[in-house]
């Protein structure tokens, strides 16, 4: 059959160089790289197996043979393979997102030490196996089709393919080594010691047998099963990594046991960094699901509420069958009692990183704290709990504050949790809202999430105490005094001029909540924030604009100047401007935008043209 050679996509190539070239410390875990993907291609093959005779397999398995003249490393597994167009696919270019972001990075910083550890971050794959070899061969046949593929690449750009017929089922890829080089920790991996020492280290658990000669190198203990006490941190890490590919250490570890009638074991991951894809409509959940030991599916988004997507981990039911469907699995009472059980379990293990790690517990809330508080917008079930591991930004402190402390620092009188929502702490710190809050010091929580704008809406109190959003109606602060009768009355003729020339505002009138600016913008007790009507525009869906009211400032002299003027020449045309300058300094001071600035920035430059 003919060979073909083709070139590597563009980041598979640069990828490439980098291993080629790579200064990474830790050259031993190619080999763990491979015995994952053989370990994933197993769990394939076998689940295949169930569902279609023809693909069930016996003795699935991993061989690793060394050869110490040719100086190569095969590690050989029979599980599920690949076609020739899945090579293609699969190991001549990087389908993972993310990975794209981080070569930007890497090629910006060049490779010195931080970037080397950078490598060590993201699941290399495949390719770590250029760190090692001058060239390798995998050869492949997809279990099911009767020709096989033979693939080889020295690394650099490209790589030639060839049908064969005589592949056995499954993938061997052998690794051509370089000169060992222990300076530069590249060890002598045709050594039996060392082989044995690696897969112990990192795929101790693997869960199909890595054997070598006639020996079995690892135990295949399922680390779920075994009691904490017994297992090394570094084996949950081994076992983290081998699950989600995140190079990272977890912050948390949690392990959970139901015996009884339904009995499953659970071992989860707090991670300690989010995702990229976070927040991406399909992003993946990161809960396996085993059945008595036997891998069934990944990406199990029924054992944990959306909110908690990010947590990782398995979670290994007794009494489920083999061949459960995901259609099966949503409607499953007893999945749902699990699901339930696993939310309650991951929300106190945070309540309690609260109390005994600060440090950790901050990681953790900074990470995923505006994923965390999307569980406020489902079910009440767990709105408590989640309040209560929650921490906003607050006029109190430059650092996050939980509820129970803010309610504990309200004032005498003070029934009301006080917050704004906004875009970032600054624009929101300044608007003219906080004015009297700041004046009066009273705690106002800062909330800049997306999410923060929906679920304020749909929780309605903290330990008996409302929420109370300061840019939202009337706000009356208990030790304000009222605006007086006789003002009122001196003002009545100025605001409703006002309310009839500005079109874009509901309603104006006067406030106490402003100290310095003359005025400011509200929302309605029921109205949407400006943010909120962003948001909701952003995702394009089709909101009426909302009017807002106006409220005055009587004591600032703008305001009280243009009630003079107002009495003495009303209906000239000066004073519009002014009206509508006014308005435009309001919206300019919470961070708005002008519907028209140019016409803004000419009114502007015409009045301080005369003052100059
Ligand atoms: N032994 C194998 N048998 C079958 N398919 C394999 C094997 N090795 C690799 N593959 C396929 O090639 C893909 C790419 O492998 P690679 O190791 O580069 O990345 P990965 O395993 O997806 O992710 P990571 O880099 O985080 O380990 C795998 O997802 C898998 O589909």
């Amino acid at each position: 059959m003919s060979t073909e050679t083709l070139e590597f996509q563009a980041e598979a190539r640069q990828l490439l160089q980098l291993m080629v070239h790579s200064i990474y410390s830790n050259k031993d875990i190619f080999l763990r790289e491979l015995i994952s993907n053989a370990s994933d291609a197993l769990d394939k093959r076998r689940l295949a197996g169930l569902t279609d005779d023809s693909l069930r397999a016996d003795d699935l398995h991993i061989g690793i043979e060394t050869d110490k003249d040719a100086r190569t490393l095969t590690v050989r597994d029979n599980g599920i393979g690949m076609s020739r167009d899945d090579v293609v696919g699969l190991i001549g270019t990087i389908a993972r997102s993310g990975t794209a972001e981080t070569l930007r990075r890497l090629r910006e910083n060049g490779e010195n030490k931080e970037t080397a550890e950078l490598i060590g971050q993201f699941g290399v794959g495949f390719y770590s196996t250029f760190m090692v070899a001058d060239r390798v061969t995998l050869l492949t046949r997809k279990a099911g089709e009767t020709t096989g593929t033979r693939w080889e690449s020295d690394g650099d750009g490209t790589y030639t393919i060839e049908t064969v017929e005589d592949a056995p089922e499954g993938t061997s890829v052998t690794v051509h080594l370089r000169p060992k080089d222990e300076e530069d920790a590249l060890y002598d991996y045709t050594e039996d010691w060392k082989v044995r020492e690696i897969v112990k280290r990192y795929s101790d658990f693997i869960s199909f047998p890595i054997r070598m000669g006639d020996d079995t190198l690892n135990s295949m203990k399922a680390l779920w099963a075994r009691p904490r006490s017994e297992v090394k941190d570094e084996e949950y890490r081994e076992f983290y990594r081998h699950i989600t590919h995140d190079w990272t250490d977890p912050l948390e570890i949690i392990q959970m046991r139901a015996e009884g009638t339904f009995e499953y074991e659970a071992l989860l991951f707090l991670p300690s960094r989010a995702p990229h894809d976070l927040f991406q409509r399909d992003g993946s959940h990161g809960i396996q699901l085993y059945v008595k030991r036997v891998f069934i599916m990944d990406d199990s988004r029924e054992l944990l509420p959306d909110y908690l997507r990010f947590v990782k981990g398995v979670v290994d039911a007794a009494d489920l069958s083999l061949n459960i469907s995901r259609e099966i699995l949503q409607q499953d009472r007893h999945i749902q009692l699990i699901r339930r059980r696993l939310a309650k379990k991951v929300l106190s293990t945070i309540k309690d990183l609260m109390t005994n790690d600060a440090e950790k517990y901050r990681t953790f809330w900074r990470e995923f704290g505006p994923a965390v508080k999307e569980g406020l917008l489902g079910g009440a079930e767990d709105h408590k709990a989640i309040l209560d591991i929650a921490s906003f930004a607050s006029t109190a402190s430059d650092e996050p504050t939980t509820l129970a402390d803010y309610v504990a620092r309200m004032k005498d009188g003070q029934d009301k949790i006080y917050f704004m929502t906004g875009e970032s702490r600054a624009q929101v710190e300044n608007s003219p809202h906080m004015e009297a809050f700041k004046a009066k010091e009273y705690e106002v929580l800062l909330l800049t999430d997306p999410v923060d704008e929906i679920w304020v809406e749909a929780v309605q109190a903290y330990d008996g105490k409302e929420f109370q959003s300061i840019a939202r109606g009337a706000v009356d602060l208990p030790s304000d005094e009222e605006v007086s009768e006789e003002k009122s009355g001196a003002y009545a003729p100025l605001l409703t001029w006002l309310s009839e020339t500005l079109d874009d505002v509901k309603d104006v009138r006067l406030t106490t909540r402003l100290t310095s600016s003359p005025a400011c913008l509200v929302s309605d007790v029921d109205g949407i924030t400006p943010t909120l009507e962003k948001m909701y525009k952003a995702m394009g869906q089709q909101v009426p604009s909302v009017k807002r009211i106006l409220e005055l400032n009587p004591e600032h002299p703008l305001v009280s100047g243009l009630r003079s003027a107002h009495e003495e020449r009303a209906g000239a045309p000066e004073l519009t401007e002014t009206a509508e300058l006014l308005y435009g300094t309001a919206l300019l001071a919470e961070g708005g935008d002008l519907a028209d600035p140019a016409r803004f920035a000419k009114l502007l430059a015409d009045r301080l043209a005369r003052t100059v």
